[in-house]
């Protein structure tokens, strides 16, 4: 009997889910990086583990806990897509009944509303300072946006400069600006309520989405404008998700999906320990 695995994603943000329902399972940083290897492992984006929250320090009792985990090996306090692929497993398993529940994660408490689509109370959303990126020698003017894990959200002239920047290299950011790392945006604002994104994720690279950056985009261009609420469709390379944005909090809402189910070969697994 191998290790029980779901493959899924959220706007094609792609994730690793390992329920861990009795949290036995030694995830450590090196199995995480190869669980998420195309070539080496299953492919993924980041790695979800379903855990009680009894099992994590300092997590609210009796909630199932997002225990996530990107690409790279490193821990990080909120993921909005994956929330969502994570809220569609608990219903589809059975480990909640009703269709709204609250999820733990490192940033706090998620309440979640569970249809077609999944929407995420993704809490309250500050605006931090500005400062700049850098990509192929243009620099870019940015602010930063903490959405429970930290951002830098830049806006771009148009669809036709966003599409050509290079992703594939680490922007450059400032580390003093950021010591602990950070997710870089780049947005076109196509309409007052329509924005186009692309990423690059701390601890992944470039992705097809990120739900907490598509928070922070709506959150730094509405600081742009002056204004603290608003609401935005947000287009990514992997599809669209809807952002409000209020002082008090923001919700994201969109797509989780799975595509495969299955179990982890046990021995393969232990080697990787080694
Ligand atoms: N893809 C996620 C964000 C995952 C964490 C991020 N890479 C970080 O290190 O903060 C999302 O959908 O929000």
């Amino acid at each position: 009997m191998g290790i029980p695995f779901l493959k899924g994603h959220g706007t094609q943000n792609d994730f690793v889910l390992l329920p861990d329902l009795y949290a036995t399972l030694d995830l450590t940083p090196a199995r995480v990086r190869v669980l998420c290897d195309r070539r080496a492992g299953l492919g993924a984006d980041g790695v979800l583990r379903v855990v009680p929250s009894k099992a994590v320090d300092g997590a609210e009792d009796g909630l199932w806990f997002m225990d996530y985990r990107n690409g790279d090996g490193s821990v990080a306090e909120m993921c909005g897509n994956g929330v969502r692929v994570f809220a569609r497993y608990l219903v589809d398993a059975g480990l909640v009944t009703e269709p709204e529940f609250t999820i733990g994660t490192r940033a706090g408490v998620r309440h979640v509303t569970v249809a077609d689509d999944i929407t995420v109370e993704m809490g309250k959303v500050s605006v931090t300072g500005t400062s700049l990126a850098t990509v192929a020698g243009a620099t870019f003017a940015g602010v930063a946006v903490n959405v429970g894990n930290p951002h830098l959200v830049c806006v771009v002239e148009n669809a036709h400069r966003l599409a050509s920047l290079d992703l594939s290299v680490q922007p450059w950011y400032d580390p003093e600006a950021f010591p602990e790392g950070v997710n870089i945006e780049f947005v076109v604002i196509e309409a007052p309520d329509r924005l186009r994104m692309r990423v690059h994720e701390r601890g992944v690279g470039e992705t097809r989405s990120c739900g907490t950056g598509t928070v922070a985009a709506v959150t730094g261009v509405l600081f742009g404008r002056g204004a603290q609420h608003g609401a935005a469709t947000v287009d990514v390379p992997g599809g669209r998700v809807r952002v409000t944005v209020e002082p008090g909090g923001s919700t994201l809402a969109g797509p989780a999906v799975f595509t495969a189910r299955g179990e982890l070969d046990q021995a393969w697994w232990d080697r990787l320990s080694e």
